[in-house]
């Protein structure tokens, strides 16, 4: 995969603007102006008064560990990296994140309104996962700030360990290796089952929900799944038309939902109630969509025959003895004393396969949106892109005008553009939120300030970066 580099190899401009009501349009100098300088210096046509930064000012904030691959990449481009290996609590996310141009984390860092209205530099989260609940994209897309994930890098990992964990429920291995550590020998066959010719169903058939029914299958097993989207069957599985007939016909029920609102304990006492006597639940999708003390209960009055739990409601900050005090205690203190129970810590995407191509995606996809400006697969924005600015014009510049989607925006933006010649545009636009990108040459440093001066100015500015 190639990593982008920046659009010109002499100098880049990086104004952000309009994220605060103070809008907060310059940052702050860098600690690496002498790469601008030098540079400056030896292209000789670039503006001291504009206070450009390169790629050596960007500051990016990685959390939870994020893989090598990625801070390679950023390590490239030469951007200012801080590495965490955990998550933060709230006021020192806050701290931190005020300072930085990007962010990167994986499931447990919440990224909330209150958290975000302190980011005024930031222009862009990079989720280095799948799962994009932690955030708050609406209010991210509102201010500017565009969002990427990494969809499918680590959706065989969750398939695999499900497939595992079908086999570990069925054979209750959970039990006997603890039994055998723990002196016990305890070779027994009753109420432990091949998976060949059971039923598996799938609650949610994305990514990887249909990657693990090709796996289901092909170890003999009959696959359903319920989705409220109709998604074409691969394989011999078959679409049910409700949840309910789903949990009715299903000896396994794995969850491969996202957080929303309307799966937030979509598996409750009712469900579980509809669940064959002696099935299994397998949840690795996040921690809302069960009713914890609804499954414990199950599981105890011998309703089901043992669940697998990967994902809870409050996940800890970091690896460690962290049981003490925390909210997750009391539901663990109860299901370790239940049978055939297996309690994994969030690992359904972590191996190092998954981790490794989710580091070169989402590192990848974040490059080009600080170098050029290209929001293609972004979560919550408008998805534009253009072919790079052309490095043998001279005086070119790169227009990233983020702005409310209402009427009359492009006549005042090509008014203001209207003295220059226009290379290229290309505008989309989301809900409320718009993006424009425009290539414009024959700018001098002067008019490159006096347009993204202008450009702020407008009454339906979110944010205005000009790259050149
Ligand atoms: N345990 C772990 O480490 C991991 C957990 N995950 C979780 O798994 C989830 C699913 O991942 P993907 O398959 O990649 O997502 P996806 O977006 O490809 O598929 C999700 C499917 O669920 C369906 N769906 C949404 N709401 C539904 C509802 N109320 N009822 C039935 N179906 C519904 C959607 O239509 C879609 O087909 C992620 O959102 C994430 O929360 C993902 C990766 C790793
Ligand atoms: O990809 C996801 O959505 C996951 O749940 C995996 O999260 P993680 O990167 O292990 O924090």
């Amino acid at each position: 995969m190639s990593i982008p580099q920046p659009i010109s190899n002499l100098t880049q401009a990086f104004e952000r603007t309009g994220l605060s009501p103070k809008n907060n349009n310059t940052v702050s100098t860098s600690p690496t102006a002498s790469y601008f300088e030098q540079h400056r210096l030896a292209g000789g046509r670039r503006a001291k008064t504009l206070k450009p930064f390169s790629t050596g000012d960007v500051k990016i904030l990685l959390l939870e560990n994020v893989n090598q691959t990625a801070l390679d990449i950023f390590g490239q481009q030469g951007y200012q990296v801080e590495f965490l290996k955990t998550s933060l609590p709230e006021e020192e996310l806050i701290e931190k994140i005020k300072d930085v141009h990007a962010i990167g984390i994986r499931s447990k860092t919440r990224l909330t309104a209150n958290v975000l209205k302190h980011a005024k530099n930031l222009v862009v989260i990079g989720c280095f996962c799948i799962g994009t609940n932690q955030v708050d994209l609406e209010y991210a897309a509102k201010n500017g700030i565009a969002v990427f994930n990494s969809p499918f890098s680590n959706s065989r990992s969750v398939a695999e360990l499900t497939i595992a964990e079908i086999i570990a429920l069925s054979r209750e291995l959970g039990d006997r290796n603890m039994e055998l550590h723990n002196g016990t020998w305890n070779k027994k066959s009753a109420r432990c089952w091949e998976v060949r010719g059971k039923t598996l169903g799938i609650v949610g058939y994305g990514h990887i929900g249909s990657q693990l029914s090709v796996l289901a299958e092909s170890l003999g097993m009959n696959v359903l799944y319920y989705d409220t989207l109709m998604i074409m069957s691969l394989g011999n599985s078959k679409q049910v038309g409700s949840l309910q007939e789903l949990l009715n016909s299903s000896d396994f029920v794995t969850l491969h939902v996202p957080e929303t609102a309307e799966t937030k304990q979509m598996i409750s006492t009712p469900q579980l109630a509809e669940m064959r006597d002696g099935a299994y639940l397998i949840n690795n999708s996040r921690g809302t969509v069960v009713d914890l003390p609804a499954l414990i209960e199950a599981l105890r009055i011998g309703k089901l025959a043992g669940a697998c739990i990967d994902v809870y409601p409050k996940e800890p900050r970091a690896n460690g003895p962290y049981f003490n005090g925390h909210e997750l205690l009391p539901f663990i203190d109860e299901l370790k004393t239940l049978k055939n129970v297996i309690l994994t810590p969030h690992i359904g995407g972590s191996t190092e396969e998954a981790q490794s191509a989710i580091g070169i995606e989402v590192g990848t996809v974040l490059t080009k949106y600080l170098n050029e400006g290209a929001s293609i697969g972004a979560v919550n924005f408008p998805e534009v892109s253009l072919r790079a600015l052309d490095l043998d014009q001279e005086n070119a510049c790169r227009i990233l005008y983020i702005h409310q989607n209402v009427p009359g925006v492009l006549k005042t933006v090509n008014q203001i553009l209207s003295d220059y010649n226009i290379e290229k545009q290309f505008s989309d636009s989301r809900g409320d939120i718009a993006y424009l990108m425009a290539d414009v040459s024959g700018v001098n440093s002067d008019d490159i300030k006096n347009l993204s001066a202008e450009l702020e100015a407008t009454a339906f500015n979110i944010s205005t970066r000009l790259l050149y």
